[in-house]
C-alpha cells in the first residue's frame, strides 16, 4: 500500500516537474527568477505567511527579484513585473486587455461591467460611459462632492474645537455618500437606516471578497457559499442587487413620466438647458445612471436593464474605496508634514479669495500645489497597488517573452518607488511633480490610474473629489497624527492598499487651538 501511495506521489511530482519546466509555459517561465518551486505546492511555502506579514513578504520578493519574478501558486503561474518599460509593453496593448482571475470573485456583484468585461462588450460600454466623465458632466458631480464636503465639515465642527477621527471609516463614509449620489442620483446622507444598511452591505462585500481572495481553497462557489463568510456575502449581494434595481426602476419611471425630456443633451453645460420642470416633475440632478438610461432608450441593443445594473454597481465598487484610501494616505502625510500643510492652506485661502470664497471646479483647477501633494501621496501609496491581465497573446518584455495563458501582474507600487525614476523614493516631496522636475521621466513611471486602453475612467472625478475634500478640511482644521506616521502603518494585501490597523488623525479648528 505504502509503495503504491509513494508510486502515485512520485508520478504526480514527475508530472508537476514536466508541467512547470517542459510545457510551452514551463519552458518560458523556468528562465525567469523567482522563489523556489516545490513539487505540487509550487511557491506556496514562500507565500503562505500570516496575513499581517503578507504585504512585507511580497515587497521583499519584489526587492529580491527586481525587475521581474514568477511564482507558481500550485499549478497556476503568475509573472510579476516592476519596471516602467515592461508596464508600458503590457498596458499599451490593445489585445491583452483581459482581466486576470483575481476579478472573477467580483462577478457575483457586478457581473461583467466595465471593470471586469472584455472584448466587444467592454469596448461598447466604454463608449457609452466615456461621456459620463466629460468636463460639463463632471462639473455637476463635483457640486455633489462639495455639498458633501460641507456637510462633513459641519459634523466635524459640531464635535467641538478638536476631535480625533478614525480616518478610514470617516473617509469611506464620505466617498460612499458622494458616489451613491453621483452614480445613482440617491443621497444617502440624512437617510440613516438606508445609509447604514447599504453601506454595511458594501463593506460586507469588501470583507468577504478579501477573505476569499486569501483562501485559494474557497475558489469554487460551492465551497465558498457553505462558509459563514460566503453566506454573509450572499445576504449582502441580495440586498445590493435589490437596492440598485429599485433605484434604476424609479429613475426609469421618472424618465418615462417626463417623456425623456431630461435625457436630452446630457453632456452639455447645465446652464444651457432651460427646462427645469416637465409635467409637474422637477428636474433631478444628473447621475451616471442617466447616461446609461439614455443609451438604453436610444438603442436597446447597446445595453439592457441588467447591463445598467452591472455598470451602476461597478461604479459603486470602483469609485469609493480607491478614493477613500487615496485620501487616507494623503491626509496622513499632510498631517505629518506641517510645512506642506501650511503651504496647502495658504494656497487654498488665496485661490478661494480670488473666487469670492466659494468652492467650485474652477477653484479646484487652480490648486496646483495641492494637486502635487495628492499625486505624490498616490505615488508612494497608490490606492490600486497592482493591476493584472490574463494574456491572450505572447508578450515580449525587455528580457523575457511571457507566453499567452498566464497572469501578468504590474506592480504599480514598485514602479512608483523605483529609484531609477524617483530619487529617495520614500521621501514625500510633492515638488517632484513640478513640470521642470518631471521632464524626461518615463511616461509609465507614474501610473496610479493605470494607463493605456483600460486606464481608470473615473480618474478626473477622483482627483477633483479628493482635492475638494482635502482643500476644505485643511483650510479649516489643523491636522495632527495621533499614533502612526504614514511609513509606520502596516499594510494589508488587498486589491486596494489598506491600513492593517485603525489610524486616527486629530482635527483642531484653526484659530481655536
Ligand atoms: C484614487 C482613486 C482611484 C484610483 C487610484 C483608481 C485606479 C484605477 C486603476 C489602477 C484602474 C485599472 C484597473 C485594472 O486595470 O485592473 C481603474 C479602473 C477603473 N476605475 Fe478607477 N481609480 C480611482 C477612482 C475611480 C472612481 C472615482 C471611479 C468611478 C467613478 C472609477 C472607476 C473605474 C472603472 C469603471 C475602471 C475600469 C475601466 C475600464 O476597464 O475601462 N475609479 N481605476
Amino acid at each position: 500500500m505504502i509503495v503504491q501511495v509513494l508510486g502515485v506521489l512520485l508520478l504526480v511530482c514527475a508530472f508537476y516537474h514536466y508541467y512547470t519546466r517542459w510545457t510551452r509555459i514551463g519552458r518560458h517561465l523556468k528562465v525567469i527568477p523567482g522563489p523556489t518551486v516545490w513539487p505540487i505546492v509550487g511557491c506556496l511555502p514562500r507565500l503562505l505567511v500570516p496575513l499581517e506579514q503578507h504585504w512585507d513578504n511580497v515587497m521583499k520578493m519584489a526587492n529580491e527579484f527586481y525587475p521581474i519574478f514568477k511564482i507558481w501558486v500550485m499549478h497556476v503561474p503568475v509573472v510579476v513585473i516592476m519596471t516602467a518599460e515592461d508596464a508600458e509593453v503590457l498596458l499599451s496593448s490593445s489585445k491583452n486587455i483581459v482581466k486576470a482571475s483575481v476579478y472573477d470573485f467580483l462577478h457575483s456583484w457586478f457581473g461583467t461591467g466595465l471593470l471586469t468585461s472584455t472584448g466587444a462588450k467592454w469596448k461598447q460600454r466604454r463608449k457609452i460611459l466615456t461621456p459620463a466623465f466629460h468636463f460639463n458632466v463632471l462639473k455637476r458631480y463635483i457640486d455633489i462632492a462639495i455639498e458633501n464636503d460641507e456637510k462633513t465639515l459641519q459634523q466635524l465642527k459640531s464635535l467641538g474645537k478638536s476631535s480625533e477621527q478614525q480616518i478610514v471609516p470617516f473617509l469611506t463614509n464620505f466617498t460612499l455618500n458622494v458616489i451613491c449620489e453621483a452614480a445613482m442620483g440617491t443621497a444617502l446622507a440624512g437617510k440613516e437606516k438606508l445609509q447604514k444598511d447599504y453601506k454595511q452591505a458594501v463593506l460586507d462585500m469588501g470583507d468577504t471578497f478579501i477573505y476569499r481572495l486569501l483562501r485559494p481553497w474557497l475558489r469554487q462557489d460551492w465551497a465558498f457559499y457553505i462558509t459563514s463568510e460566503g453566506r454573509k456575502q450572499k445576504r449582502a449581494l441580495e440586498y445590493l442587487h435589490r437596492f440598485t434595481s429599485n433605484i434604476i426602476k424609479e429613475r426609469m419611471d421618472y424618465h418615462e413620466k417626463t417623456g425623456g425630456q431630461f435625457l436630452k443633451n446630457l453632456n452639455e453645460d447645465e446652464g444651457s438647458s432651460e427646462v427645469k420642470e416637465v409635467f409637474g416633475l422637477k428636474k433631478k440632478r444628473l447621475a451616471m445612471l442617466d447616461l446609461l438610461i439614455a443609451a438604453y432608450k436610444e438603442n436597446g441593443d447597446q445595453i439592457d436593464e441588467e447591463g445598467i445594473r452591472e455598470e451602476v454597481d461597478t461604479f459603486m465598487f470602483a469609485g469609493h474605496d480607491t478614493t477613500a484610501m487615496g485620501m487616507t494616505f494623503a491626509l496622513l502625510l499632510i498631517a505629518e508634514h506641517k510645512d506642506v500643510q501650511e503651504r496647502i492652506r495658504r494656497e487654498v485661502t488665496e485661490v478661494l479669495k480670488e473666487h469670492g470664497g466659494k468652492m467650485s471646479i474652477a477653484v479646484l483647477q487652480q490648486l496646483h500645489y495641492l494637486e502635487r501633494c495628492i499625486k505624490e501621496s498616490l505615488r508612494i501609496y497608490p490606492s490600486a497597488p497592482f493591476v493584472s491581465r490574463r494574456l491572450i497573446e505572447d508578450v515580449k518584455l525587455e528580457k523575457y517573452t511571457i507566453p499567452k495563458g498566464i497572469s501578468l501582474e504590474v506592480r504599480i507600487v514598485d514602479i512608483h518607488r523605483d529609484p531609477k525614476h524617483w530619487e529617495d523614493p520614500l521621501k514625500f516631496d510633492p515638488d517632484r511633480f513640478l513640470p521642470e522636475r518631471s521632464q524626461g521621466r518615463h511616461n509609465f513611471a507614474y501610473i496610479p490610474f493605470s494607463a493605456g486602453p483600460r486606464n481608470c475612467i473615473g480618474q478626473k472625478f477622483a482627483m477633483l473629489e479628493m482635492k475638494s475634500f482635502i482643500s476644505l478640511i485643511v483650510k479649516d482644521f489643523e491636522l495632527d497624527i495621533v499614533d502612526f506616521m504614514a511609513h509606520q502603518v502596516p499594510l494589508l494585501p488587498d486589491i486596494v492598499i489598506r491600513p492593517g490597523k485603525p489610524i486616527q488623525i486629530k482635527f483642531t479648528r484653526i484659530g481655536e487651538k
